[in-house]
């Protein structure tokens, strides 16, 4: 492939996206200049110091490797986006909170605030990239901006759209090894000029027959629709998981059955307390407000469904807790194991702990939390942040309340001491080993221990005395409600 003249790349947006998709970039591309902005100067710092703003496994090693040498971070924006022949555009896409289609539609404040200042600060033309996910048809609507707001007629703005598929706690390994990479673009011959670019940029390490291409529209629709497959298949083992409770039947039996058949395939088929993340709900909800704005009603209901199961997998398991402890739970202090929304990263946007705990503390339960990579003040932050809320740019300088009934420990032990039960809300693999005999002995009995993430040795805890709830399996006698 011949070399465009990419020199530099600049990407608004240092977040869990951005900088290591970036790291990964300039790791790769040691002939090429990528420097990172963003208007959160506390980010930035963390970025250029020890510690960074995220923990994700691999990237302290890939961000040291390039940084300083190619890679770098600065709130310089406007220089640095100035300078730059290819512009990543990472901001946040947050579910709307007020006015037209609060709760469903995508916000796009912070995206159209880029493309301004993208256009504002370039005298030079660019490559525009939608890095963010976004509504189908977004490019249309940028594409206006840039035209509009850039004072020099010479600038010339190609939009293309990189939707990025990678999963937290394994980021750096599906930037270095996805399964594919996806770039649309329009059919014109700078359209597809910009296109070769990036083609080009991705190839310092990734085959060309994994680097797809396609129109703008199929670009942006096949992240929201990957997203919507993806998070299905979790409601739909979910929802098997209620019925084999229901009927005796075991999910991960059910599941391991189901996923031998190569038409259907054994990855994401873990039962769980629910998905959470940052983009599963807000991206299918922006998928089913297009459906309603385009007038397809029932494609819109069809995916809502997704949503709706979640909701109620997280309520359901609420309702197991307080209902197996005799329905009530007030004043009784329950530990919660694992706060992140998944294992391997600190991350707690949308994760079910949240709905899960406030579920709790409504019926007056005093839950103690102990998860090995989030901090206390991230934990009472999520506990009193309105649903939405927390897809901010300013999110994480928010204050922190203190609650009555939240308390968060430092070490599992002392989460359980004194506890009537634990909650295990993420797969941790340190769950797996701890000394649960210790921990039984200072719990209050009985003592309930209920896997919502079956990640527990379910016939040891019966050894040792636990009543035990293993999410999706033949339920234990003493787990049946009592009304
Ligand atoms: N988190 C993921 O795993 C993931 C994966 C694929 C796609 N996405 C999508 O990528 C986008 C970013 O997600 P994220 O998780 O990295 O979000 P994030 O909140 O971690 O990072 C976004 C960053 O953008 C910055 N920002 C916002 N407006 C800005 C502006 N005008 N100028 C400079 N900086 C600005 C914020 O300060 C923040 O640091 C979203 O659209 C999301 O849906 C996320
Ligand atoms: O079998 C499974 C698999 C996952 N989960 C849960 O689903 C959520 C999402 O997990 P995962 O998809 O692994 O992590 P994310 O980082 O949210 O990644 C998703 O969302 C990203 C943002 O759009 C996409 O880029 C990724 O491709 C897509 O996997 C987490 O709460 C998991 O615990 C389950 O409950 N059961």
């Amino acid at each position: 492939m011949a070399t465009p003249p990419v020199k530099k790349i600049a990407c608004i947006g240092a977040g869990y996206v951005g900088g290591p998709t970036m790291a990964v970039i300039a790791l790769n591309s040691p002939d090429i200049e990528v420097v990172v902005v963003d208007i959160n100067e506390e980010r930035i710092k963390a970025w250029n110091s020890e510690t960074l703003p995220i923990y994700e496994p691999g990237l302290d090693e890939v961000v040291k490797a390039a940084r300083g040498r190619n890679l770098f971070f600065s709130t310089d924006t406007k220089k640095h986006v100035g300078e730059a022949d290819i512009v990543f555009v990472s901001v946040n896409t947050p579910t709307k909170t007020t006015g037209i289609g609060a709760g469903k539609a995508a916000d796009l404040t912070y995206w159209e605030g880029a493309a301004r200042l993208i256009a504002s600060v370039s005298t030079s033309s660019k490559i525009v990239v939608e890095k963010s996910t976004v509504p189908v048809k977004t490019a249309e609507a940028i594409g206006k901006v840039l035209k509009r707001n850039c004072s020099d007629p010479s600038v010339n703005f190609e939009i293309l759209s990189n939707p990025e598929f990678l999963a937290e706690g394994t980021a750096i390994e599906d930037l270095q090894k996805p399964d594919r990479v996806l770039i649309g673009g329009v059919d014109t011959p700078s359209g597809q000029a910009a296109v070769a670019a990036l083609k080009w940029v991705y190839n310092h390490w990734i085959p060309v027959e994994r680097i797809l291409t396609a129109n703008l529209w199929s670009a942006e629709l096949a992240k929201l629709t990957a997203n919507a497959f993806l998070a299905q298949r979790i409601s739909s083992i979910n929802s098997i998981s209620a019925l084999c409770e229901a009927s005796g039947a075991n999910v991960q039996q059910v599941a391991h059955a189901i996923g031998t058949d190569t038409r259907i395939g054994n990855k994401f088929l873990s039962a769980s307390v629910g998905f959470g993340g940052s983009c599963f709900q807000k991206d299918i909800l922006n998928l089913c407000y297009v459906c309603e704005t385009l007038g397809l009603r029932e494609v819109a209901d069809y995916w809502h469904a997704v949503v709706t199961m979640n909701d109620y997998q997280k309520q359901r398991f609420v309702e197991r807790v307080i209902g197996s402890m005799f329905n009530t739970v007030s004043n009784k202090k329950i530990a919660i194991f694992g706060f992140a929304f998944k294992k391997d990263t600190g991350d707690t946007r949308e994760t079910p702990a949240i709905d899960v705990c406030k579920g709790l503390v409504r019926d007056n339960a005093k839950v103690a939390v102990y998860d090995p990579k989030v901090t206390s003040e991230q934990i009472f932050r999520d506990m009193s942040t309105p649903k939405f809320e927390w897809d901010r740019p300013d999110y994480s300088r928010s204050h922190t309340r203190l609650l009555d009934n939240v308390q968060v420990c430092a070490t599992p032990e002392s989460a359980a001491e004194g506890a009537h039960a634990i909650c295990v809300l993420t797969e941790w693999d340190c769950f797996k080993h701890y000394d649960y005999a210790a921990i039984y002995e200072k719990m209050t009995k009985p003592a309930f221990i209920f896997d919502g993430r079956n990640v527990l040795d379910h016939d040891k805890l019966r050894e040792i005395g636990f009543i035990t709830y293993a999410l999706g399996k033949p339920l234990d006698p003493f787990l049946q409600k009592v009304y």
